[in-house]
């Protein structure tokens, strides 16, 4: 068997580099149209960071895990193909803002038509509106290469940072299809794929809407998670509660569970905001306005939340940045990932350049261009947490690397500005013991 993925971003390079290690018999080509990501895909540094992945790739490489530019080729050899292209926001006409770009899924969608000539099972693994299964069949049809595909819906559910352990031991995996003879058949030759690692009982085949929607669904569960312990940090600050023992007592509920509960400067990441955008414009098209109001909320409180951290920074520091050095510890939107997508600490930055403070970002994972090109060119990048501190008014963690968690406070403390602030916008430092260095300190929902 021969599978090509087309996209070789954060889903298509480790969810494919996980399949060949697991199916060393099949052939796993990953194809993109961006050359400089295929050739980093090729070389000992590839273009996403995650904990085990060099490794994982390292293994199957040039064996039965290929990367390549040649994405007409292994379309046409393949037998199933996955698309794991981008799909975000739309940026300009009807539904802009809010509905997903489909254009790339779309792209691939024709392309496939153009150069297969034979049967392929085509397999939407991008995020996608429920429905969109029905837009790729309709572009097969115009080809009139509708009776070669069967199109399955298998969304990815990893997590970045922890993606090759949750690929290897995935919750559960995803598979919908048509419940036509020909249909089960595609559904079942994916399951028998994923079966080489993945328990039965935690493979779930639905009808191909169900799956398209749970996808949608389960990000919109977890993002309202984070805004719910988010907007209740707001009232621990308020009223002397702590958010974390808060937490800690609602999550040994078996029925909330501990998972998913810790409170921060907000959500970040490529897709949060993106699918409950999605399902927002979905309810919308259906007529359903208080629904779409509900999920709404979601991303009001994420918005509040940055803003509520940033003003808590402008206020402690006298109601003025002008000409104060603030050091930022962490840019990427969660940690052990180089993937700065929406991260909160984008819209913090770039708030804080506007009050005129001096911003010095640290990020072990993130390049500096990076940073620079999302916030300013007048932003400094230090090489480590301590150079970013060294003579700074105020340090901000806005990503809960745990290295931060080992740096020597004393030491930060003493080439700091007096009196020194520390702005813990992850809940990882002990405020207390950096109250007794001498810092002014403070975390989320903690009074
Ligand atoms: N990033 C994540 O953790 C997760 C993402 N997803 C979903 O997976 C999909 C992909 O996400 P990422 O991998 O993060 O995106 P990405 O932006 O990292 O990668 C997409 C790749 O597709 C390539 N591409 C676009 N059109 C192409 C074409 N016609 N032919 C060949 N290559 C083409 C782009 O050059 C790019 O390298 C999205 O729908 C996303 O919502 C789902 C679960 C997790
Ligand atoms: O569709 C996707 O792209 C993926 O989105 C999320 O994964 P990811 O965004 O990589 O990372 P998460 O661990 O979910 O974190 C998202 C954001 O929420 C924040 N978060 C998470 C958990 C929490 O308790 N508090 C909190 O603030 C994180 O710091 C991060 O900024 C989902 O967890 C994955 O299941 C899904 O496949």
């Amino acid at each position: 068997m021969k599978i090509c993925c087309i996209g070789a971003g954060y889903v298509g390079g480790p969810t494919m580099a996980m399949i060949a290690q697991k199916c060393p018999d099949i052939e796993v080509a990953v194809v993109d149209l961006n050359e400089a990501r295929i050739a980093a895909w090729n070389s000992d540094a590839l273009p996403v960071y995650e904990p085990g992945l060099q490794e994982l790739v390292e293994q199957r490489r040039d064996k039965n895990l290929f990367f390549s530019t040649e994405v007409k080729k292994h379309i046409k050899a393949a037998d199933v193909i996955f698309i794991s292209v981008g799909t975000p926001t739309k940026s300009y006409g009807i539904g802009a803002g809010q509905a997903a770009e489909l254009g790339y899924v779309e792209g691939c969608a024709r392309m496939i038509a153009e150069v297969c000539e034979g049967p392929k099972i085509v397999i939407e693994k991008s995020t996608v509106p429920v429905r969109t299964a029905e837009l790729i069949k309709s572009v097969f049809e115009g080809y009139e290469k509708g009776h070669l595909f069967e199109i399955l819906s298998n969304p990815e559910f990893l997590a970045e940072g922890t993606a090759v352990s949750d690929l290897e031991n995935p919750d559960r995996v995803l598979i919908g299809g048509d419940s036509t003879e020909t249909g089960q058949k595609a559904v079942q030759t994916v399951v028998d794929i994923y079966n080489r690692w993945v328990p039965r009982e935690n493979i779930i085949t639905t009808n191909v809407w169900s799956s398209e929607l749970s996808k949608l669904v389960a990000n919109a569960f977890l993002a309202q998670r984070v805004s719910s312990i988010n907007a209740i940090s707001a009232v621990c600050e308020a009223s002397g509660a702590d958010v974390d023992e808060v937490a800690n007592a609602i999550g040994k509920d078996s029925r909330i569970g501990p998972k998913f509960l810790k409170s921060s400067v907000g959500f970040g990441g490529s897709c949060f905001q993106k699918d409950i955008l999605n399902l927002v414009y979905l309810c919308e098209h259906f007529g359903l306005r208080d629904v779409a109001e509900y999920w709404r909320q979601v991303i009001k409180i994420n918005d509040y939340q940055r803003k509520r951290f940033t003003q808590k920074v402008i206020h402690s520091l006298y109601n003025t940045l002008q000409g104060k050095r603030v050091a930022v510890l962490g840019f990427a939107f969660k940690k052990d990932t180089n993937d700065t997508r929406e991260s909160a600490a984008i819209y913090i930055c770039r708030d804080l350049l506007e009050e005129g403070a001096d911003i010095v970002v640290y990020d072990p994972q993130v390049p500096a261009e990076e940073i620079k090109a999302l916030t300013s060119d007048k932003v400094q990048i230090a090489s480590s947490a301590e150079e970013a501190c060294d003579g700074a008014h105020a340090a901000l963690v806005l990503t809960e690397w745990d290295a931060f968690k080992e740096l020597d406070y004393s030491a930060i403390y003493q080439s700091m500005v007096k009196p020194a602030h520390i702005f813990d916008g992850r809940n990882i430092l002990d405020l207390d013991a950096l109250e007794t260095i001498g810092f002014k300190a403070y975390g989320i929902g903690k009074a």
